[in-house]
């Protein structure tokens, strides 16, 4: 921000893809990794920004217009605890994980609660939901979101890798929280940690090709309690954000070689776009559903695939 702006002045914004902008800087900035991103409106002078002992909290510039596209929607644009603003591909995997009133449900991997507040919504409140994150701070969020909502969920704080007791527990239940007994939910979202690649504007990106690489042994940790958990018949939806073929159609592929009674299903809405080639068969990249930049459907870069596990034959 360049010394003399004053409240109401219109500024150009941009992302400074190299971080070399230091703070409170006077000068006009200028690099090759300064990037236009759009326009805006100040609403904080320079000494609200960058005095000494100032807490920066609020909005220094109100963004107008966007190169994206996208507009500008804070926790202002609508009444707290009324609705959740979300991507397409999300709202559509929870819509077909498909949770009914009365049903018991698992979120594995919950936290900050955006699907997890639409699971409850879709059970009107009326199913045992159960949500699990890893660290006490997620745990901290998801809980105060499904607060804000209303919604009533059982929030635990544990590995969704260790959470399958070796055998049927009798003298607990599922709101207990883990370990649960084998087959104890009747559908179960695996919104799995990902490299998320998809999340979109994303500007620049700084992870490395092995941090990449780094997600998939833990998707199938978090698979083999995810079969587990599930009732013969029930349903489960593995969903990424990232576009990797490793952690999306090479999982599905993985999964369905791995436990031979798990079943890809058509999801109740198909408005993703058929699976990459190379790793499953014709008819199951049919079955799951990609988002992303060369999809019909303009949307955040995203992945998910319903199954439902097959009943043993006696
Ligand atoms: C993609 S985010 C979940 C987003 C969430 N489903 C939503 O829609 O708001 C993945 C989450 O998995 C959690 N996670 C990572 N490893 C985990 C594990 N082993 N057990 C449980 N949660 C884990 C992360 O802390 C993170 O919050």
């Amino acid at each position: 921000m360049l010394s003399g702006c004053q409240i109401g002045d219109l500024v150009s914004i941009y992302a400074d893809v190299h971080k070399k902008c230091k703070k409170g800087f006077q000068k006009l900035f200028e690099d090759e990794g300064k990037l236009f991103i759009g326009n805006g409106i100040v609403k904080m002078q320079r000494y609200q920004l960058f005095s000494n002992n100032i807490v920066q909290k609020g909005i220094a510039v109100e963004v107008k217009e966007t190169t994206s596209g996208c507009p500008s929607i804070g926790d202002d644009f609508l009444p707290s605890g009324t609705a959740l603003l979300q991507n397409l591909p999300s709202i559509i995997c929870v819509a077909c994980l498909d949770p009914q009133p009365g049903d018991t449900v698992l979120d594995m991997c919950a936290s900050p609660g955006n699907k997890t507040t639409h699971i409850a919504e879709l059970t009107r409140n009326q199913g045992t939901i159960v949500a699990i994150d890893k660290t006490k701070n997620k745990v901290k969020q998801l809980k105060a979101l499904c607060e804000k909502f209303g919604a009533k969920v059982h929030c635990f704080e544990a590995d969704s890798t260790k959470i399958v007791a070796l055998s049927q527990i009798s003298d607990k239940t599922v709101c207990d929280g883990p370990p649960f007994s084998p087959e104890a939910f009747d559908r179960i979202l695996l919104d799995a940690p990902c490299s998320v690649l998809g999340k979109r504007p994303q500007i620049v990106n700084r992870l490395s090709k092995k941090e990449i690489r780094s997600y998939v042994p833990i998707q199938r940790k978090l698979f083999e309690s995810a079969v587990k958990l599930l009732k013969p018949n029930g349903t489960l939806v593995y969903s990424t954000c990232t576009i990797t073929l490793a952690e999306n159609e090479a999982m599905v592929a993985w999964a369905l070689k791995t436990f031979e009674n798990l079943k890809l299903i058509k999801p109740k809405i198909t408005m993703g776009s058929p699976g990459w080639a190379g790793v499953l068969a014709d008819e199951d990249r049919r079955l799951v559903q990609r988002f992303g930049s060369e999809c019909d459907v303009d949307s955040v870069g995203f992945f998910f695939a319903c199954f439902v596990k097959k009943k043993e034959e006696k």
